[in-house]
């Protein structure tokens, strides 16, 4: 299993997780909203980073940006299979072919 598979249940897991001893429980027991703003502020945290170009805090950036898209989603019932069905139906379809068939 992979390191994303694993912390995507990991976090499926926090869902009923006592919110004192969980950050993910705590998150998700705010409620979608905040996971989306929190999933943001670390969203930007990572853009900073990718524009300044330091390849150690831009990983420790995506690393946090990935968890915290997974919480986002959990909160909202999104799993990681259901992004991979996706990522799955995308693949080989170039986004240039699939832009131009929007038009
Ligand atoms: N991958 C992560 C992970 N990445 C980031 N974070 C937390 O996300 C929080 C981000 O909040 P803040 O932005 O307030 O923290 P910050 O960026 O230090 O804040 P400032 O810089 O703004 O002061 C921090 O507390 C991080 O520790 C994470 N917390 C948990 N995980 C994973 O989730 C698992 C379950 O964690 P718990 O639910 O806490 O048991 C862990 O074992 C990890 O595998």
């Amino acid at each position: 299993m992979s390191a994303i598979a694993r912390l995507a249940a990991t976090v499926e897991a926090r869902k009923g997780a006592d919110p004192e001893t969980s950050w993910t429980a705590k998150l998700l027991s705010k409620g979608p909203e905040k996971c989306a703003e929190k999933f943001g502020e670390e969203a930007i945290e990572a853009v900073i980073e990718a524009v300044k170009g330091d390849r150690a805090r831009l990983t420790a950036e995506a690393a946090d940006v990935m968890f915290h898209l997974l919480v986002m989603c959990t909160a909202r019932g999104v799993t990681l299979a259901d992004i991979e069905a996706e990522l799955t139906r995308r693949e080989g379809t170039s986004g240039i072919a699939e832009k131009a068939a929007r038009k």
